[in-house]
């Protein structure tokens, strides 16, 4: 059993998630920012890969704190639990998402060394051998109470899940800029398919903040 996956992001209209720099864009308006905050605050767990720490140092905390109220009337920690995955254990240890409530998942190949640094400003959960096996984290977080999981990307990330088949629902707010490059990173990066493409289901597109919140439900593959 693992947990109900939503991947949210916001990209431009072609489709990238940040410039070639790698560096933090900001593509949502306000009011987008407002829904992501609630999703994060009905969410059990918010997870990035390390790309996505190194580049943005997000803190992945609900930053309301009418929201943070709300979870703890629901009997609820006031953040989610915050997952990096992270193979190698290579999150700088001063990074903002690091300290209790943060997991990172690293696989059987992490040194000693960052891990002994590592466990003192968060959990460390062993997944997989040489990368994070994704599938076996899911199920972990399950057991461990999480039902709703909140994917905020990146690229490298998303593309992980999305072909494993760990994807339930994509949210995708479509902010009016162009980034160009084709080196910048796009909503789902990795290899990609050669053939036989995920396909979607759209359930709404709502127009938000001079741009398109564009809901997906995955379809699975009989
Ligand atoms: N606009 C938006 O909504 C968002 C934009 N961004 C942008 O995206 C960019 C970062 O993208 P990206 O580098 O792809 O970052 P990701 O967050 O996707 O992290 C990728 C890293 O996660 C680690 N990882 C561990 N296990 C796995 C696995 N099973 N599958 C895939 N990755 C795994 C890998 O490092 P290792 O092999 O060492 O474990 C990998 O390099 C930045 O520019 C950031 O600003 C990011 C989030 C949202
Ligand atoms: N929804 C959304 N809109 C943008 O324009 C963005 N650049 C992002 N980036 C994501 O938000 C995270 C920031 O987290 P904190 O607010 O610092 O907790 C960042 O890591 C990306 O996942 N998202």
């Amino acid at each position: 059993m693992r947990p109900y996956v939503l991947i949210n992001s916001a990209m431009s209209a072609d489709g990238k998630i940040s410039s070639f720099l790698r560096r933090q864009v900001r593509i949502s308006g306000s009011e987008d920012l407002l829904r992501v905050e609630r999703l994060r605050a009905e969410s059990d767990a918010v997870m990035v890969g390390l790309g996505t720490v190194i580049a943005d140092d997000p803190t992945l905390r609900v930053k309301s704190e009418a929201l943070r109220s709300w979870r703890l009337e629901r009997g609820v920690p006031e953040n989610p639990l915050r997952i990096v995955a992270d193979s190698r254990a290579r999150t700088p240890p001063e990074a903002r998402v690091l300290g209790p409530g943060c997991i990172v998942a690293v696989s059987r190949y992490a040194p000693e060394d960052r891990l002994k640094e590592l466990s003192e400003r968060c959990e460390i959960a062993i997944c997989g051998e040489d990368r994070v096996d994704l599938r076996e984290l899911l199920e972990m977080l399950y057991r461990r109470g999480v039902r709703r999981l909140m994917v905020e990307g990146g690229g490298t990330l998303n593309w992980s899940l999305i072909e494993q088949g760990l994807v339930d629902e994509i949210c995708v707010f479509v902010g009016p800029m162009v980034i160009g490059g084709q080196d910048a990173p796009t909503l789902v990066d990795g290899r990609g398919f050669p053939e036989n493409f995920q396909r979607l289901e759209l359930e709404s597109a709502e127009r938000i903040d001079d741009g398109l919140l564009l809901k997906w439900r995955v379809v699975r593959s009989a």
